[in-house]
């Protein structure tokens, strides 16, 4: 099993005798690696406080019943953005060296350009990997071909439109993962994440849940991020469960939206929110004219979120940071008293 790894070479280079392996499941500082004779162990940090991705190429250090992780090979692309430091990165990147992503959105739910272009803002690389948007369950609505080719001109990246039950669109979203890529799906709960990928792998690699129709909600089962490599299909997939929701930090506000962080030095405050602040260059703007109401409206909107989201993982980054005392308090044993090589 090559777990992707001629893909990386194509990237980066490595040098040939190492223990290699790629980090399989990062669960609560648990991790696992794959090798490539398709074994999977337990893996621990030799440096403690490093942190990897599912995704990540390590050397190792086999030990009698786990791996010591040596070394992290450079990434060549991670899934998410990396913003600040690395707790927040490990929440907002589930998985790294990955070459395709594909942002799933059902056509029965309401279609919103808006949740798809907070998607594409949030996940999009372009010098990193290539992200499609798949439309699925295209069996319950008629036109979902017309939906997907105005999609597709108008967001400028590709849109697959699949239907697991059909088949429809199957084949086409197959062919456009090459030989040895690692990809991942994202999708929130109940659009037919786990059964896309299933039938594009030919296999039964993700547990589907029902849904009731009532409240169209997904359940979700794990959340640790996972690679599994896909055998008969010769393509890696990671499974990010835990990314569940997308945030949109404030610096990626401004790049989102430039014209309104260029009228917004003119705002009489620093801080201004552009919403009842006197002396507001950006609302000024959209009473007369030169910035359009919706362009405005889409950014209060993805201002709410991402200052929901900002509170959000301020929150969890606490928790984290505790959690993290704790392992350090248990794992300190280990790496103090473990004895040198005879
Ligand atoms: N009509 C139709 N229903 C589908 C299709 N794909 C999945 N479903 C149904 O949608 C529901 C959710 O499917 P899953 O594949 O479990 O969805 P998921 O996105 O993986 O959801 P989680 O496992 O909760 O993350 C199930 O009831 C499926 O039977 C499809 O192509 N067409
Ligand atoms: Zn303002």
């Amino acid at each position: 099993m090559e777990l992707g790894l001629n893909t990386y070479q194509q990237h980066e280079q490595i040098d040939g005798e190492k223990t290699l392996g790629r980090i399989s499941l990062n669960s609560a500082d648990m991790y696992k690696v794959m090798h490539l004779d398709g074994r999977e162990s337990n893996a621990i940090p030799k440096k403690r406080t490093e942190q990897f991705l599912v995704g990540d190429w390590v050397t190792l250090d086999p030990q009698i019943d786990f791996d010591l992780i040596n070394e992290r090979l450079p990434r060549y692309s991670t899934l998410g953005r990396i913003t600040g430091e690395e707790y927040r990165a490990e929440q907002k990147c589930a998985a790294s060296n990955i070459d395709q992503l594909f942002i799933c959105i059902s056509l029965n739910k309401n279609l919103t350009d808006s949740r798809i272009n907070r998607y594409l803002y949030a996940l999009k690389k372009d010098d990193e990997y290539q992200t499609s948007v798949v439309l699925t369950k295209s069996d319950l609505t008629s036109d979902s071909s017309k939906i997907a080719a105005q999609l597709a001109a108008k967001l400028q990246v590709p849109v697959f439109c699949t239907s697991s039950v059909t088949s429809d669109g199957i084949e086409k979203l197959r062919s456009s993962i090459l030989p040895g890529q690692t990809v991942s799906f994202y999708g929130n709960s109940g659009v037919g994440k786990s059964s896309l990928i299933n039938v594009v792998a030919q296999k039964e690699v993700m547990a589907t849940s029902d849904i009731s129709a009532k409240t169209d909600k997904g359940r979700h089962t794990t959340t640790s991020s996972r690679l599994i490599p896909i055998e008969n299909g010769d393509f890696v997939l990671i499974d990010t469960p835990g990314v569940k929701s997308i945030g949109v930090g404030a610096n990626d506000l401004a790049q989102v939206f430039p014209e309104i962080a260029e009228l917004a030095k003119n705002c009489r405050f620093n801080d201004c929110r552009h919403l009842d602040e006197p002396d507001c260059a950006v609302k000024e703007a959209v009473q007369n004219g030169t910035l359009a109401q919706k362009t405005y409206d889409q950014f209060l909107a993805l201002q709410k979120e991402s200052e929901l989201t900002q509170g959000y993982l301020d929150k969890k980054l606490a928790k984290k940071l505790n959690q993290k005392a704790e392992f350090k308090k248990q794992t300190i044993n280990y790496h103090r008293y473990r004895k040198p090589p005879m």
